[in-house]
């Protein structure tokens, strides 16, 4: 299907316009906002106690926030958080479901709760549970958990799905067969929010993201305009077979893009703009050297992530809710 873009005209499915909550002294949420276009999966990426899963309860309007303005489908969800239920489809990260309810009567149970359920036989082949429809919930395996919360997310055919979460816990095999899962479920025309905190995640499945530090967000956009992080410096080491001479030095320091040469002996490290890489090359070839070895300090979301999330020495507060 074709997607849409938050700034071409089209309305957005979610809209959080600077929400904020605060649970007694703490403030979990300072102020966020962002805006989802139809058909896109946008990512929410933080650290632990980032305020990623406030944000998204919020959105459902399954917490009430302390101000801000947060609309789904056009539905403010604080006020109205009823109007929102059918069309919006949740994936917990962790499921209350009782240790002896089946996957089936789960799927069952959950689709009675909305006017027109996708099929139960038909989420259990999609969710690859076939062989496991009658077996008890206490005895699926981490996967298997993770795969019925998904289908229980998108038995009521939700236009809206938030996920958190996702791959917790599963192996690389089973994390991989979600992201497909996933792609499928937007190719069929469902938005996506999808929390989470693996970079590899973000990158492969969202169209954009935020990320949210300290209950605020301190970068937006698609992975690789976060990744080429436009206007900020590259990095190029480059080993030599001989030193070179302050001329070749001078030559590299005044090519195009290039800001820094540092190093000494047979090792350069060259800083610049996005062009750096060619400009040196260039440089060092108008020099008549071929280095013996290059390497670029390509970045990875990971890189840009743990550039930007605060370094402080508070320990995570991973059970700190109730
Ligand atoms: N019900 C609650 N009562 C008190 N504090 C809470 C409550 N829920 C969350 N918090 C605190 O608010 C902050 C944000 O929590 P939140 O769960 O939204 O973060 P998160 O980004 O989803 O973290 P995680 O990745 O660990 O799930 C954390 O410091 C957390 O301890």
């Amino acid at each position: 299907m074709a997607r849409h873009h938050a700034d071409d005209g089209v309305p957005p499915v979610v809209e959080v316009r600077h929400l904020r909550k605060s649970y007694g002294e703490k403030v979990a949420v300072q102020d966020v906002s962002f805006a989802v276009a139809p058909g896109e999966i946008f990512g929410i990426l933080g650290p632990n106690g980032a305020g990623k899963t406030t944000t998204v309860e919020a959105i459902a309007g399954l917490r009430h926030a302390d101000s801000g303005d947060v609309r789904v489908l056009g539905i403010d969800t604080q006020a109205e958080p009823d109007r929102i239920r059918t069309a919006l489809g949740m994936q917990l990260q962790e499921s209350a479901l009782p240790e002896r309810i089946t996957v089936r009567e789960a799927i069952d149970l959950y689709g009675s709760f909305y006017p027109d359920p996708m099929p139960t036989e038909q989420l259990i082949d999609m969710l690859d549970l076939r062989d496991r429809a009658g077996a008890r919930y206490a005895a699926l395996s981490g996967g298997q958990k993770q795969r019925l919360s998904i289908a229980l997310a998108l038995v009521g055919r939700p236009q809206v799905a938030i996920l958190d979460e996702l791959t917790t816990g599963l192996d690389p095999a089973a994390r991989r067969a979600t992201w497909d899962l996933i792609e499928t479920v937007r190719d069929s025309g469902v938005t996506i929010l999808l929390v989470t905190h693996f970079m590899d995640e973000a990158e492969r499945l969202c169209d954009r993201l935020v990320v949210i530090d300290g209950g605020r967000i301190v970068a937006e956009g698609s992975p690789a305009e976060l990744v080429s992080g436009d206007g900020e410096l590259r990095t190029i080491h480059v080993r030599l077979a001989e030193a070179p001479s302050a001329a070749v030095l001078e030559a590299l320091r005044a090519a195009p893009d290039v800001a820094t040469v540092t190093g000494d002996g047979l090792d350069l490290e060259i800083r610049g703009g996005r062009r750096v890489l060619p400009s040196a090359v260039a440089a060092l070839d108008a020099a008549g050297i071929v280095p013996e070895s290059l390497r670029t300090g390509a970045r990875s979301l990971e890189d840009v992530f743990v550039g930007l999330i605060s370094h402080d020495d508070t320990p995570a507060q991973e059970g700190a809710h109730p």
